[in-house]
């Protein structure tokens, strides 16, 4: 598509055959258009941006603190988290109030990833933290693709703002960094050793790979303590992670929650596997701590989280094309240069596309991700977390979280869609509130009117309106 003056030529892949040739076969760089985006959500050498030697360092840096192996140790954090989230879900059901799923969602999994990433207490599920306030207007100040919003990158106010914001969270992220490895240092130079164990997060395995990583390049044995070249890219990498994998895992949750409800016959089974495999649902926070390879075991809840990313995923790719690599038209054979384009795989159209998926593509089946069932499934046509080595890093994570959750949340509580009832959301202060054109005209899209929009990642419209009852 020819959008000349506003973009370069556009490639749209819509084909699995052809993702996989920009994706996997040759990785494409990411699409250079990101970078004046993350610069301001992350910083200079984001993961999800930078391309090359940058990216490889510091991907294998990371990598190890999100093994599978590495987040299982971490499941009794999690856990914990998602209690606090039922204790508020709890609150909502006495009050019988219109809320909007996503705004505590997205508390939870922001809370999660500092639990994780940083062993640090965000506490934005009890309250506010600067450094996520900073961050959520951050994302608002950005263009999400509306009319004219790219404007709002040359209001001055809007410059001064994203300046503040990204300074805030800079000295946040780097005086939780300071004070970890103050410890380290101070036990190199002779002090006692702290008895009580702490989790390693994910930030401490990243630690040991950097300096690992230097030893193996010659350079003398690292110092204790952290050095400015880690402590940048830490920060970077950290608050990268808070915009992956917050509002793209929050999302996801709402929409779980949202096609169970629709789909009674799933919620069913998905209730009677939470029976069979965790038992009593007041246990079930312990069971799941005491044994977090339980979760293992939940094959029917993995195949509803995956048919709810395959209807509604989160995010897509962008790269930018190359000059002397062409792709294949997977039909035609034809070779189409890539030279200058943006090329967008675009994961929505993939996983609904009735070509691929057949006459099913559109209806919520997670019986389709069961086991005995993989093989019938089209090749390479699921990707809502892209796949080559640029996939995504959080994707272990992202999963086992969404599992915890609803495990600890579908017997307790029923849900039910308030679309028809924003009127009483109008004055809740939040970004969908102070945007009534969202509330005008047509309110569906193809009769659905929990559709997506872009605010960052793809997002429930007006935050997921639902009142929800406890069921005990
Ligand atoms: C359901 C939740 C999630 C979805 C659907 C999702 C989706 C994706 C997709 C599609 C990409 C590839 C983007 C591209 O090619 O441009 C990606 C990359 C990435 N994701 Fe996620 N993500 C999720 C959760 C997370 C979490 C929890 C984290 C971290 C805490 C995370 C961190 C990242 C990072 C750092 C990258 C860039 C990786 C690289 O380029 O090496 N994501 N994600």
């Amino acid at each position: 598509m020819d959008v000349w003056p506003f973009s370069e030529p556009i490639l749209y892949v819509f084909d699995p055959a052809l993702s996989q040739q920009v994706t996997q076969d040759h990785s494409y760089p990411k699409y250079r258009g990101l970078i004046p985006f993350m610069i301001h959500l992350a910083g200079p050498g984001d993961m999800v941006s930078s391309n090359g030697a940058h990216w490889k360092k510091w991907r294998t840096i990371f990598n190890p603190g999100f093994a599978a192996s590495h987040l299982m140790t971490l499941v009794p954090l999690i856990t914990d988290e998602c209690q606090i989230f039922i204790r508020k879900l709890a609150g909502h059901a006495q009050t019988n109030e219109v809320f909007r799923l996503e705004e505590d969602a997205t508390r939870l999994t922001v809370d999660i990833i500092g639990k994780v990433a940083l062993d640090t207490e965000l506490g934005t599920q009890n309250g506010e933290n600067e450094m996520i306030t900073a961050f959520r207007e951050q994302t608002h100040l950005l263009p999400n693709g509306g009319p004219l919003t790219f404007l709002k990158m040359w209001s001055p106010s809007g410059i001064v703002k994203r300046w503040r914001n990204s300074r805030i969270m800079r000295s946040y992220i780097g005086g939780v960094l300071d004070q970890r490895f103050a410890k380290e240092a101070q036990v190199a130079n002779g002090a006692p050793v702290e008895r009580k164990q702490r989790k390693r997060a994910i930030v401490d395995l990243a630690m040991e790979g950097y300096k690992d990583q230097q030893e193996d390049g010659g350079q003398s044995k690292a110092s204790p303590g952290i050095n400015t070249e880690f402590k940048d890219a830490a920060i970077a990498q950290i608050r990268t992670f808070i915009f992956a994998g917050h509002d793209t895992t929050s999302s996801t949750i709402c929409y779980a929650v949202y096609m169970l409800q629709k789909n009674p016959a799933c919620l069913e089974r998905i209730r009677k596997e939470h029976d069979d495999v965790l038992g009593p649902l007041d246990s079930t926070p312990q069971v799941i701590k005491n044994d977090p390879h339980v979760l293992n075991k939940l094959e029917y809840t993995l195949a509803v989280i995956r048919e709810t990313l395959r209807l509604w995923p989160a995010a897509s790719s962008t790269r930018t094309g190359e000059p002397g690599f062409t792709v294949r038209d997977p039909k035609t054979g034809e070779a189409l240069p890539t030279d200058d384009y943006l090329i967008w795989v675009v994961h929505y159209a993939q996983h609904r596309d009735p070509d691929i998926w057949g006459e099913s593509a559109t209806s919520f089946q997670p019986e389709r991700f069961l086991p005995e069932n993989a093989g019938k499934l089209p090749e390479g046509a699921w990707r809502p977390f892209e796949k080559g080595p640029r996939n995504c890093i959080g994707q272990d994570l992202a999963l086992l979280e969404t599992k915890i959750i609803l495990a600890m949340l579908l017997r307790r509580f029923s849900f039910r869609p308030a679309f028809d009832s924003l009127e009483e959301l109008k004055d809740d202060g939040s970004h969908h509130s102070r945007d009534a054109d969202w509330r005008r005209g047509k309110q569906d899209i193809d009769g659905e009117e929990a559709y997506q929009i872009l605010l960052g990642a793809a997002k429930p419209r007006e935050g997921m309106p639902v009142r929800v009852k406890e069921l005990l």
